[in-house]
């Protein structure tokens, strides 16, 4: 490097400090904005909310819009994710109940979609987040839905015809796994603990690799990494947040079969979300037991316009009613379209019960 090239650099860091003053100057202005807000909704009614997801939506999906490089937007989006969780802290700090114990997929999810500002409370199992918040011991919770690692989907439906809770939003995460071990060496592992979905996720990659090792099946990926921490000779397949939580190194990362594995898990809080512009809304039907009736419970989305994105069935717990359907569709239900098909469905079915309206994910 030439005496040339360090006075360059030294004119570069010179403006990069500069920014950075201006950059914690900016975000100190907006702190300021939100303290602001958060003094007028106090004024307006004592119980007043503070955490507003469709307006968390609709700045993320303006700045993911807006970006102008060279960063990728993905990463632009993610700072701006925190400094808002940030802002909100000082309005409130948010306690947001997941799916434990710490360093599982869920908290991951919880994090993503809250950012780091909030105080994630671990629960034993999903009944135990949906109890959380129902008693309002925990303001959110975070519970997986279409789960291809923990196998728990039903499970979450379920829940929800009995409890009063509102989603009010989703989060989509990549799945990767990643083998985790104190062992510096492959050769070194004899045993493999794992949550059973996850083994399956990794067969291709186990056979070819460790096809000598012994795997075992454990109640969580963050259970896994936790006993081979404490077991030498043995490794965890698990997350990145797992290994850090845990004391494991990376003995080999992105093990997954399938690239492209995405996992779904829903916010749930006292109500669902306003109107943000790009929307869903999950409902819970059940019709009447007689010929034609799912048919009837189907026809007023297409008599109005509204896509269905996901239909799941389930055995009703109640003697009256033989199947419920989950039904995610396009829209918010103040939406004109959406609030008409819910008009007629209610002539229709038996039951419906929208279980929340909620932005669609944007990161
Ligand atoms: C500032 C507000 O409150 C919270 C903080 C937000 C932010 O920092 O941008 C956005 C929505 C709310 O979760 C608001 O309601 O506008």
């Amino acid at each position: 490097m030439s005496a040339g090239d360090e006075t360059t650099l030294a004119d570069i860091r010179q403006r990069i400090d500069s920014l950075d003053a201006q950059i914690m100057a900016l975000i100190s202005d907006r702190a300021a904005c939100a303290q602001e807000v958060a003094r007028i909704k106090r004024e307006a009614d004592e119980q007043a909310e503070f955490y507003r997801p469709e307006r968390e939506a609709q700045v993320l999906r303006r700045i993911h819009q807006s970006n102008p490089g060279p960063l990728d937007s993905e990463e632009m989006t993610r700072l701006f994710r925190e400094i808002m969780s940030a802002c909100l802290a000082l309005e409130q700090q948010l306690s947001v109940a997941f799916l434990g114990p710490e360093g599982t997929f869920t908290q991951a999810a919880a994090l993503k979609h809250f950012g780091h500002s909030v105080k994630t409370v671990a629960m034993s199992a999903i009944d135990e987040v949906f109890r959380e918040v129902e008693s309002g011991s925990a303001h959110y919770g975070v519970v997986p839905i279409e789960n291809s690692t923990e196998g728990v989907v039903t499970h979450t439906l379920d829940r929800f015809m009995q409890s009063p809770l509102s989603i009010c939003g989703e989060v989509e995460l990549r799945i990767h796994h990643h083998l985790l071990s104190t062992e510096r060496d492959l050769a070194q592992v004899e045993r493999v603990y794992s949550h059973q979905q996850s083994l399956a996720q990794c067969r291709e990659w186990l056979d070819a690799r460790l096809s000598h090792v012994e795997r075992v099946a454990v109640s969580s990926n963050a259970e896994a990494a936790r006993r081979s921490a404490r077991e030498p000779g043995t490794a965890a397949i698990a997350s990145e947040a797992a290994a850090e939580l845990y004391g494991l190194g990376v003995l080999s990362a992105n093990i997954e079969d399938s690239p492209d594995n995405t996992t779904r898990f829903l916010v749930i809080g006292p109500r669902s979300s306003g109107p943000s512009g790009h929307d869903k809304t999950t409902l819970l039907l059940s019709a009447r037991n007689r010929p034609g009736s799912l048919f009837a419970l189907l026809s007023p989305f297409a008599n109005h316009d509204v896509s269905l994105t996901r239909i799941e069935s389930r055995p009703s717990q109640c003697v009256n009613w033989e199947y419920v359907f989950f039904i995610d569709i396009v829209g918010h239900a103040a939406d004109p379209p959406v609030a008409g098909a819910l008009k007629e469905l209610r002539e229709a079915a038996e039951l419906v019960k929208v279980l929340g309206s909620y932005p669609k994910a944007v990161l």
